[in-house]
């Protein structure tokens, strides 16, 4: 059985009066758009009118995956190790701009291929060295996935102190894997879901979506079941990746404790589309950082009827859309507690 969790749905106990709080600050009604959503959707979580994100946790997932050998990546899969090695170090994308917001970030392996050697920023988890070519044989079994789900679930139980968790993923191959998962569980075509990743160009891309349909055909013959009526443990053994199943652990853990995350780009998103089909309320707990340029992910977005804070056609991952998202997500709640409304201020309200 899959590793089970209780997410419970937001109350809308304080829904006016955070409303009313965020209407009567010193602005037009609604003047501060997307920003009064996130004030809004925070407070909701938090439960309360004087909301808090000063501390935050940036996790990034990474492993290795099978399918790779069979040509779904522009990179060699030495890369995730390497990258890895990067974040460390402190030279990757998402190092320097949690440095720049003054996030911590910490790695967990939960299957690079190769051992990493011991280090601070570094979490040990490795359930398995990559998983199996899903275009042969299933993914995972049952056992790896309840792993990696337990792995991303206990990292966010570590961060006790933390007010907001943001999710990223290194992982060479691993869009490739998000747009099978995404096939599986929405019945999407692969030429769909299938993008460039780091740089296909058209033949490779469509490369992809070949191997892609081919691997959901066999498991279709292995489920006797056709795509879209796959249970979520079928999903996640047959086509899964450890790091996306970590990250959707930490998702619905976070939301448990009744903490909002940030999602990053498309394969965070389908990390988020596997957790909800285990528990559907854990999308009241994300904030879409931004949309990514992974073509599958506009659709993702638009099923979850997302408005994501930013679009800068990033097509990176390792969670650096959710820590440019960051600043803005915090200034939501600072307008929310600290800026005045017409009363305090004595302005005049709209007439
Ligand atoms: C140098 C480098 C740094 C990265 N940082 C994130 N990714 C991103 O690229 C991978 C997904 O793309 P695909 O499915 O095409 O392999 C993931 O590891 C993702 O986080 C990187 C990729 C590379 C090459
Ligand atoms: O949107 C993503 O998550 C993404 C896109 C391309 C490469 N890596 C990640």
């Amino acid at each position: 059985m899959l590793k089970a969790f209780q997410v419970a749905p937001l109350s809308s106990e304080l829904d006016d009066d955070i409303q009313h709080k965020i209407d009567f600050k010193t602005k037009p009604p609604g003047s501060l758009g997307g920003l009064e959503s996130i004030a809004y959707q925070v407070a909701r979580i938090q439960r309360t009118l004087t909301p808090t994100i000063e501390r935050a946790q940036m996790l990034v997932f990474a492993a290795d995956h099978g399918a790779v050998d069979k040509g779904i990546s522009a990179f060699p899969q030495e890369v995730t190790a390497q990258m890895v090695t990067n974040f460390l170090a402190g030279g990757a994308a998402v190092s320097v701009f949690c440095r720049q917001h003054q996030v911590p970030l910490k790695v967990v392996d939960v299957g690079v291929k190769v051992d990493m050697p011991d280090h601070p920023l570094l979490s040990k988890r490795k359930v398995a060295s990559a998983s199996q070519d899903f275009s042969e044989q299933a993914a995972l079994t049952l056992d790896e996935v309840n792993q990696a789900l337990s792995a991303g679930a206990d990292e966010v139980d570590a961060c006790q102190d933390v007010d907001i968790l943001l999710f990223g993923e290194m992982g060479i191959g691993n869009t490739g894997v998000s747009s099978c998962m995404m096939s599986a569980i929405t019945g999407t075509k692969p030429e769909q879901t299938a993008g460039r990743g780091t740089g296909l160009d058209d033949a490779g891309v469509s490369k992809k979506a070949q191997i892609i349909a081919a691997s959901l055909k066999r498991a279709e013959q292995a489920l006797h079941k056709p795509v879209g009526e796959w249970a979520p443990w079928e999903v996640a053994t047959q086509v899964g990746g450890l790091e996306i199943l970590a990250m959707s652990g930490a998702m619905l853990r976070s939301a448990e404790l009744g903490k909002p995350f940030v999602v990053d780009g498309f394969i965070c998103t389908v990390a988020l589309l596997f957790a909800s089909q285990i528990q559907a309320a854990v999308t009241d707990y994300a904030i879409f950082a931004h949309q990514s340029d992974e073509q599958a992910h506009k659709t993702l977005l638009q099923q979850f009827q997302a408005e994501p804070i930013l679009k800068l056609d990033l097509r990176l991952g390792e969670g650096s859309g959710a820590i440019l998202s960051y600043p803005i997500i915090k200034s939501a709640v600072v307008f929310f507690n600290d800026m005045a409304s017409f009363e305090s201020a004595g302005v005049s309200n709209a007439t």
